[in-house]
C-alpha cells in the first residue's frame, strides 16, 4: 500500500479542551475519503493537522515518510486545503486569487507579476470551468461575489495547485444539489475534461450522507475520536446513526 499522509497517535488539544484523541490514520495513493461527523465533531481540525498548519500535543504527521513540519516548499506544495473559511484575498482578482494556488511552484517574481496584472490566463480559465464558474468572472473582485460563487473561486485555486492531496473542509457548502454534485464529481477526479491536473488523492468533508456512495472509503468522527473508517459500500444507517446520535 502507498501510503501519502499518515497520523500517528494524534492528540490535539490536551490542556485545554481535547479537540481530537489517538487519531491514527493512514491515507493511501488513490483514496477518496469522505470526512463525516457532527458539527464540532473534528473534521476541520483534523483536516488542519493533515496539512500541517496546526500541531498535534501529541503524535506525528507524515507525508510520504516525511515529519510534516520538516516539507520544503516543493514538498509543500503537493498539499491543497480548501479551507472552511476559504481565505481568499478580497482585494485582487478571481483570476489572480485563482493563481495563487500556483504559488508553491514559483519565484517571487511570479507572485509579484501575478499581483500586477493577471498572468497564465488559460491555466485560469481550465479551473474557472472545472469549478462551473463562467469565465466572465476572471476580473472581478471576489469581495463582489456571491458565498457559493466565492466557495468556487477557492475551489478552482485548489486545483490550480495540481497537488498529490487534496484536502477540501466542505467544498459543498452554500452550493445548490446539481452543482453539489458536478464539483464533487471534479474533485473525484469522475470528470475529467479540463486542463488541469486533479490530485488522485483526497479527504473532503461534507454534510450530506447521501453523497457519501461517490467515494471509496468513509471516516466518521464523533467527540474527536475516529469511530468509523471502512469502504463507503459497508456504510449502513446503524452506523450514520451513531454516528450522528
Ligand atoms: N481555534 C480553536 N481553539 C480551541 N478550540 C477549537 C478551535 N477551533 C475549534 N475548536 C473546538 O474543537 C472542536 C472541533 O471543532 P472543528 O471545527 O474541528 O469541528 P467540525 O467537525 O469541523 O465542525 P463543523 O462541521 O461545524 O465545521 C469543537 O469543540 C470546537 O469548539
Amino acid at each position: 500500500m502507498n501510503t501519502i499522509l499518515a497520523l500517528k497517535n494524534v492528540d490535539v488539544g490536551i490542556e485545554e479542551k481535547e479537540r481530537l484523541l489517538t487519531i491514527n490514520l493512514s491515507i493511501n495513493h488513490g483514496d477518496k475519503i469522505a470526512l463525516i461527523g457532527k458539527s464540532g465533531s473534528g473534521k476541520s481540525t483534523l483536516i488542519k493537522v493533515a496539512n500541517g498548519t496546526l500541531t498535534p500535543s501529541k503524535g506525528e504527521v507524515l507525508f510520504k515518510g516525511t515529519d510534516i513540519t520538516k516539507l520544503n516548499r516543493t514538498q509543500r506544495s503537493q498539499i491543497a486545503t480548501l479551507w472552511q473559511d476559504l481565505r481568499l484575498i478580497d482585494e485582487i482578482s478571481v483570476g489572480q486569487n485563482i493563481n495563487t494556488g500556483a504559488l508553491g511552484r514559483h519565484s517571487l517574481f511570479w507572485s509579484i507579476s501575478n499581483l500586477v496584472g493577471l498572468i497564465e490566463i488559460q491555466k485560469c480559465i481550465a479551473c474557472l470551468e472545472a469549478s462551473q464558474l463562467s469565465t466572465k468572472f476572471i476580473n472581478k473582485r471576489v469581495s463582489t461575489l456571491s458565498s457559493g460563487q466565492r466557495r468556487r473561486v477557492a475551489i478552482a485555486r485548489l486545483l490550480r495547485q495540481e497537488s498529490e492531496l487534496v484536502l477540501a473542509d466542505e467544498p459543498l457548502a452554500d452550493l445548490d444539489p446539481n452543482l453539489s454534485e458536478i464539483i464533487l464529481n471534479v474533485l473525484l477526479k469522475k470528470r475529467t475534461s479540463f486542463e488541469i491536473k486533479v490530485a488522485d488523492t483526497c479527504i473532503i468533508s461534507i454534510h450530506q450522507p447521501n453523497l457519501i456512495k461517490h467515494f471509496n472509503r468513509v471516516v466518521g468522527i464523533k467527540e474527536g475520536r475516529i469511530i468509523m473508517d471502512c469502504a463507503c459500500s459497508n456504510i449502513t444507517s446503524k452506523h450514520l446513526n451513531r454516528l450522528y446520535d
